[in-house]
């Protein structure tokens, strides 16, 4: 058993964000005693951890619903969502009853997104089981799923009640799957806690991913404290919310181009090294820390770069991004380490050039539009 951590998210009525192991016991106190029934969504590849979450809460007096869906990113897809609001409506949930995700990122935001459009919102608590649904997707409330336009396009702001990261999940996840989920811990540490940045850099890689030991619980701890802090302040992503999406105006564009068979981390990563060399050509970020960017990434075993090839296919999909306004592209810069801004209406050509930096294999290619 490790100490439970326990970071606050505030704006709205505020929920607990609980980091430690044994908690799947604290979830009828955040699901509340006006709840009746309970849909317990999660991936086929999380059948057993699914059934002992609903099997706990019928034991604690709920009545508990399973709702299998498919797994990772084809999840979050409208026939998906479809499939969740029938057997809502077929078990007769209302207003009073909820929603509890079991898995990473995609089941959260799938999830999340079926409990914001059932009768227009009911109470949804995340129990995400990997690093990054840990770290960063269970926690602020945006919700969505994808079209065939792109990542996230259709989706709804909608607060969980609570979130119950539970340590003991992360045995049995892959080492690429938390590595993966590094990726947004990095971007907590260039965008506000540096600290996050000096712990990656002095520790080894198997003190970084014990879940026993002290490192990766406290990295976790500050992740989430960078989330709670800036949702806290712009739940509606009207201003600073937009810094979390560091890294992930290119990465989602990534994304889309390998149809989702990379993970979001993977591509974020990516994403990161791009927006350190824009950091770098826009705003004189410094050498060094878009070294830093590379050295970290690359030390945790993620990518930071890409298909030289692809840039107008990416660059097409990137004016799409929710940063964008009108046919201006909107881009997370860093003016230095913690100092996030955006930058807007940067030329196309000045784009490339910062793209070149990670492209790979690059053939000669047309610029775009
Ligand atoms: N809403 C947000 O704020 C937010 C933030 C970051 C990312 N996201 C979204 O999160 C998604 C990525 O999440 P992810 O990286 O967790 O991927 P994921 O949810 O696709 O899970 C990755 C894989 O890990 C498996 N898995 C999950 N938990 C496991 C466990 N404990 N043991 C073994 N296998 C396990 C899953 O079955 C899946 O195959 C993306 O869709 C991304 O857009 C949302
Ligand atoms: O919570 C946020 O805000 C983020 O931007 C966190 C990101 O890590 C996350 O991937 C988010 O889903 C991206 O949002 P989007 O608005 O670009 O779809
Ligand atoms: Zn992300």
């Amino acid at each position: 058993m490790t100490d439970t951590r326990e970071v606050a998210v505030g704006g709205g009525t505020g929920y607990p964000v609980r980091i430690g192991t044994g908690l799947l016991s604290g979830l009828p106190e955040l699901l509340g005693r006006e709840v009746a029934k309970v849909l317990v969504i999660y991936p086929r590849a999380l059948r057993t951890a699914g059934d002992l979450v609903r099997e706990d809460l019928v034991a604690a007096g709920y009545e508990g619903i399973a709702a299998e869906i498919p797994d990772a990113e084809e999840a979050k897809h409208v026939t998906v969502a479809s499939f969740c609001w029938q057997v809502l409506g077929q078990s007769d949930f209302t207003r009073s009853d909820a929603i509890v995700t079991v898995g990473g990122g995609a089941v959260s935001d799938l999830g999340g997104f079926v409990a914001a459009t059932w009768l227009r919102g009911i109470k949804v608590v995340h129990m995400p089981t990997t690093l990054l649904g840990m770290v960063d997707a269970a926690v602020g409330g945006k919700t969505g799923i994808n079209t065939a336009e792109g990542k996230n396009l259709v989706g709804a702001f909608h607060a969980p009640a609570g979130v119950l990261a539970d340590l003991g999940s992360l045995a049995t996840l892959p080492d690429n799957e938390l590595f993966t989920g590094m990726a947004e811990v990095v971007k907590a540490g260039f965008i506000a806690d540096p600290v996050i940045l000096d712990l990656l850099e002095a520790h080894s890689l198997e003190e970084i991913k014990d879940a026993a030991g002290p490192v990766l619980p406290e990295l976790i701890e500050r992740a989430v404290k960078v989330k709670a802090d800036i949702v806290s302040d712009d739940f509606k992503e009207s201003g600073r919310r937009e810094h979390l999406n560091y890294g992930h105006t290119l990465g989602h564009a990534i994304e889309r181009t390998e149809r989702y068979q990379w993970r979001h981390g993977a591509a974020v990563a990516v994403g990161m090294m791009f927006a350190a060399e824009l950091s770098r050509m826009t705003r004189n970020l410094d050498d060094a820390v878009v070294e830093r960017h590379r050295s970290i990434l690359q030390k945790l075993g993620l990518p930071t770069g890409y298909r030289g090839d692809k840039w107008p296919q990416l660059l097409e999909t990137m004016r799409r991004d929710k940063k964008s306004r009108g046919s201006l592209m909107r881009f997370v810069v860093l003016e230095d380490t913690a100092r996030p801004v955006i930058a807007e209406g940067i030329d196309t050509s000045l784009l490339y050039t910062a793209y070149q930096e990670i492209g790979v294999d690059s053939p000669t290619i047309s610029l775009g539009r």
